[in-house]
C-alpha cells in the first residue's frame, strides 16, 4: 500500500502526530501492534497510576483537557481524554499490525515496511515517503540478567504486568528497582497485607508532585541551577536526611538530571513515610537468586514469594527499523540531543523519544508535522 506518511505506534505520540498532520491537511496512517490505541495506558499500567505532572504539562496538541479535569489526571481520566482526542480527530489506526522491519529504498526514495497482520498471520507491505517512529520509550519491559533468576520458584513479573497490591495479599514480595514504578508499586503492596521489600542500589532524587509543579513553573523564569537549588531545599525540609534508610541523593540536581540525561526524579506517593516506619524494607543490590530466596550484597539471604521487576523499559525501534542509524543509536533512542532529536535523514522522524513525557510528545508531534508540511509545500512549488 502506498502512503504519504506512515506512523508506527498508536500511543499518545502516534495519535498526536496524526492530529497535527491532519490540521495541516496531510493524510497519514497509523500501524499499531495491539488491538487498541494507548495500549500502555490501557493494558500495561497499574490501577492507581496518576499523571505525575500537572495537566497543563500533559495535554496533546490542539485539545486542552475539559475544565473539570483534576490537576493530576488519574489513568482512567487520561484514557477518557485520549478517547475524545481520537474521536475529535477521527483517528482510525490499523490494529494488530506488528511492524517487523522497515528500510529505506534509495532507488525509489521511499520507506518500505513489512508488517505482520497478527490476525491472519500474513505479511503486508507498505511504502511511504515519510516514516514516523512512534513506538515509545517503553516498548519492552527490561528484566536484568541476575544469576539464578531462571531457577526462582515463585512469581516473577515486570512492573508493566502489575495491576494492584491486592493480588499479593499475605505474600512476601521483593520489588527490584526504585524508579517511579518501583516506589509506587512498593507503596501499593504495603497498602495490602503484603510484606514488602525494595532493592535500592543507586542514588536518586525523591521529591513530591507539588515541588515538581513549582519547579516546572519556575523553569520558565529562572535558570536550571536555581530551580534545582530551590527544589532541593524544599525536598530536604520535607524529607530530612534519608541516608540512614539507604536513600542517597545524586550530586547533580533533579531537573538537571531530567533535562540533560532524561533521568526522572522519584515523585513520592507516600513510600518514604512507609520506609521510615519500617513498613517497607530497603535492600541493597542482589547478588544471586535461589529457588525461594534472594541473596544481597551485604550477605543477607531472605525468602520471597514473588519478585516484581520495576527495572525500566527499552525502546525497540532499533530492532524493526533496519536503517535506524538515519535517526537512532543502537539503543533505539535518538542520536541527536534535544531539541534536534526528532528529525533524521531521508524523511524519517521520531516522536516521543526525548525522555520528556507527554510534554515532549506534543513538542515532537508539532515539529514533525510542520517539517513535513514545509517539505510537501516546497516539492509542490518545484513541480
Ligand atoms: C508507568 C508509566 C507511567 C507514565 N506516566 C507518565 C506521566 O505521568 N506523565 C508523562 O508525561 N509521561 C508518563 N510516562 C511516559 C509515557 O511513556 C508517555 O507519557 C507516553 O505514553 C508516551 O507515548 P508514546 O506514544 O511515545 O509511547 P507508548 O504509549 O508506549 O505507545 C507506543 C505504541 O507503539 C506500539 N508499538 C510498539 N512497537 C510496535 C511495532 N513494532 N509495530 C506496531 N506498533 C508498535 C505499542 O503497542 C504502543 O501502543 C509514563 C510511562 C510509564 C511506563
Ligand atoms: N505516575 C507517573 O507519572 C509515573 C511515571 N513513570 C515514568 O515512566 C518511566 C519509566 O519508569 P520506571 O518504570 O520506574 O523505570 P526507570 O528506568 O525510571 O527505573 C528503573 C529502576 O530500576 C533500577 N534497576 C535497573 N536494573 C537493576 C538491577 N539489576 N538491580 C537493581 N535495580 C535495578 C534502576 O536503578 P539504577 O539507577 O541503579 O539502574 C532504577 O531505579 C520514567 O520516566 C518514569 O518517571 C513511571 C511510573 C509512574
Ligand atoms: O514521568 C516522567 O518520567 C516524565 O518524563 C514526565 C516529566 C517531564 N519532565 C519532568 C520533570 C520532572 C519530573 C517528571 C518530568
Amino acid at each position: 500500500m502506498e502512503e504519504v506518511v506512515v506512523i508506527v505506534g498508536a500511543g499518545p505520540s502516534g495519535l498526536a502526530t496524526f492530529a497535527c498532520l491532519k490540521q495541516l491537511n496531510i493524510p497519514s496512517i497509523i500501524l499499531e501492534r495491539e488491538d487498541c490505541y494507548a495500549s500502555l495506558w490501557k493494558k500495561r499500567a497499574y490501577d492507581r497510576l496518576k499523571l505525575h505532572l500537572a495537566k497543563k504539562f500533559c495535554s496533546l496538541p490542539h485539545m486542552p483537557y475539559p475544565p473539570n479535569t483534576p490537576t493530576f489526571v488519574p489513568r482512567v481520566e487520561f484514557i477518557k481524554y485520549i478517547d475524545s482526542y481520537v474521536a475529535r480527530f477521527d483517528i482510525n489506526p490499523k490494529y494488530n499490525r506488528l511492524v517487523e522491519s522497515s528500510f529505506y529504498d534509495n532507488q525509489q526514495k521511499k520507506w518500505k515496511l513489512d508488517v505482520k497482520n497478527l490476525i491472519t498471520g500474513t505479511i503486508e507491505h507498505y511504502a511511504s515517503k515519510f516514516l514516523i517512529v512512534a513506538t515509545g520509550e517503553n516498548s519492552l519491559g527490561f528484566i536484568p540478567k541476575i544469576p539464578g533468576l531462571e531457577g526462582f520458584g515463585g512469581d516473577i513479573l515486570h512492573s508493566s504486568e502489575f495491576k494492584s497490591g491486592k493480588e499479593f495479599d499475605g505474600k512476601k514480595v521483593l520489588v527490584v528497582g526504585c524508579g517511579n514504578s518501583g516506589m509506587e508499586i512498593a507503596y501499593d503492596l504495603s497498602n495490602h497485607g503484603t510484606s514488602t521489600s525494595i532493592v535500592i542500589r543507586s542514588p536518586f532524587h525523591i521529591v513530591n508532585k507539588e515541588m515538581i509543579w513549582l519547579g516546572m513553573n519556575l523553569l520558565s523564569y529562572f535558570p536550571l541551577w536555581l530551580v534545582d537549588f530551590i527544589t532541593l531545599a524544599l525536598a530536604r525540609l520535607t524529607y530530612g536526611n534519608l541516608t540512614k534508610y539507604g536513600l542517597h541523593r545524586p550530586t547533580r540536581g533533579p531537573f538537571e538530571l531530567k533535562v540533560k540525561l532524561g533521568r526522572s526524579p522519584v515523585i513520592d506517593v507516600g513510600t518514604v513515610g512507609r520506609i521510615k516506619k519500617g513498613k517497607i524494607k530497603v535492600c541493597p543490590e542482589i547478588t544471586k537468586i535461589g529457588k525461594n530466596n534472594v541473596e544481597f550484597n551485604n550477605g543477607e539471604i531472605q525468602q520471597f514469594d514473588s519478585l516484581v521487576f520495576a527495572t525500566g523499559y527499552q525502546s525497540t525501534a532499533n530492532k524493526w527499523l533496519k536503517d535506524y542509524a538515519f535517526i537512532l543509536g543502537g539503543d533505539g533512542m535518538p542520536k541527536n540531543k534535544f531539541p534536534s532529536h526528532w528529525k533524521g535523514t531521508n524523511a524519517v522522524y521520531c516522536t516521543g523519544l526525548s525522555r520528556r513525557g507527554l510534554a515532549g510528545v506534543s513538542f515532537d508531534a508539532q515539529k514533525v508535522a510542520d517539517d513535513i508540511a514545509l517539505i510537501l509545500k516546497s516539492n509542490k512549488r518545484e513541480n
